[in-house]
Formats: C-alpha cells, structure tokens, sequence
C-alpha cells in the first residue's frame, strides 16, 4: 500500500508498566490501511498487552494509542464494527456451528460485502465440519473458525495475538494468504507471530518487544 494511505493505527510514546516492570516504554508505531505490523519477542515480553492497548481493553501507563481516528474502547459498537480481532481470550459458542457463527456475524455488521458463507468455510477447510457444534471441533478448526469469523465480516482494522497456534502446515498456509488478502482489501493488520514464512510474506514493519 502506498505511503499515501491513511493511518489507521497509531501509538506515539507508549508505555506500560505492569507490578512495577516496564514492559515497553516510548513505543511509537503508525500502521496505515493495507499495511501489516508485526510484533514479535520473548514470552512475557509484552505483545498480548499492546495487542490489547490497541482494542481498548487495557490502558497504556504512559502515551496515547488511535485506532481509527479515536481511543480504542471495545465497548463502543462502532469501535467493534470497525476493529476485528483475534485475541488470547476470544471465544466461540460452544452450542454454536461454524455455519451459525458465520450467519451470526452477518447479521451483527450488516455492512459486511461477502456474506457467502458456505464460500468463506470451504476455504477454511470447515466446509465438512459446518454443521458440528463448536464445542465438537478440534482445536486448530476452532482457530480456523475463529479467524475466518474475524476476517470474514467487514473491518478496517485486524488484531492477532499469535494466530498459527494449532494451525497444521496447510493451516498456517492457509493464514497467510487469509491476511495477505485482508491487506489487499485495505485493512490494516496488527500481528504478534512467531511463524516466520507469514511474517516474510506480509509484514511492512517489524516490532521487536525486547
Ligand atoms: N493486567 C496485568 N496485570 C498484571 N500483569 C500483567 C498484566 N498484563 C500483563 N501482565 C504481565 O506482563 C507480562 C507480559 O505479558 P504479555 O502476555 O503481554 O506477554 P507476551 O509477549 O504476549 O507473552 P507470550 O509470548 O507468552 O504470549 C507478563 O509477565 C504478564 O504476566
């Protein structure tokens, strides 16, 4: 994406300071439309708590984070509609398959474009598994699940926390070419990795978080 597209994401001066250790200090980082962040370090290092800062569901100690123009605040809709994420907290419906889980998407951000369902979980190699509870898949198709509801419905933010986790070779493929799309359709794309081929192929900018 051009350097002339607009930022969507940007952290000036933050820091965090968690039971008395700084995690990060004066972190500065811009992400604009189409473009990929990719933060990476030792456990502990602090990756899942700017991931985060950036959702709204922690406070920086220090400094000032946008997300699309305001401060990041999950409780927001509009901030949700606009942010889509995978987390280390996020979660299915257990009692929900990922054909439900997908209509309920649609119907939650009406604004979505590409609602062919069926189209989304054959690519996510659920097309077999469409109909079997969450609670019933194993754990990488949870992960797929996850990750294709994140990036199925309309969003111009994407935040990831470690998203090859569980993910099989074909899986992590498979991801790869799930955000090098969403960059192409202009969303800007936050993700702590750690699987070098997806941060070869889409990040412009590595952090390194010590
Ligand atoms: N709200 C909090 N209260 C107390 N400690 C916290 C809080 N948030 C983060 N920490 C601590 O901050 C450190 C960084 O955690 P974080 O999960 O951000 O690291 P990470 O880089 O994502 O690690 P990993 O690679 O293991 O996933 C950890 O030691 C964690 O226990």
């Amino acid at each position: 994406m051009s350097a002339g597209a607009a930022v969507t994401v940007e952290v000036c001066a933050a820091t965090v300071t968690v039971g008395g250790v700084t995690l990060f200090e004066g972190l500065n980082l811009t992400v604009r439309a189409g473009e990929c962040v990719v933060l990476y370090g030792r456990n502990g290092s602090g990756k899942s708590t700017l991931l985060r800062c950036l959702y709204g569901t922690q406070r920086l100690s220090g400094g000032v984070v946008s997300v699309c123009g305001t401060a990041p605040d999950e409780r927001r809709l509009d901030f949700r509609r606009r942010v889509s994420v995978v987390l280390d907290d996020s979660a299915l419906f257990d009692d929900l398959t990922p054909r439900q889980h997908l209509d309920l998407l649609s119907r939650s951000f009406p604004g979505t474009a590409d609602r062919d369902t069926a189209g989304w979980l054959a690519r996510a190699g659920l097309d077999e598994r469409a109909d079997v509870p969450a609670l019933a898949l194993s754990a990488g198709q949870r992960r797929r699940l996850m990750l294709v509801a994140a990036v199925a419905r309309d969003h111009d933010v994407l935040l990831l926390d470690e998203p090859e986790r569980a993910l099989d070779t074909a899986g992590r493929d498979w991801l790869t070419n799930l955000i090098a799309a969403d960059l192409a359709r202009g969303a800007a794309v936050v993700v702590a990795s750690h699987h070098a081929p997806l941060v070869d192929r889409v990040a412009a900018t590595r952090i390194d978080l010590g």
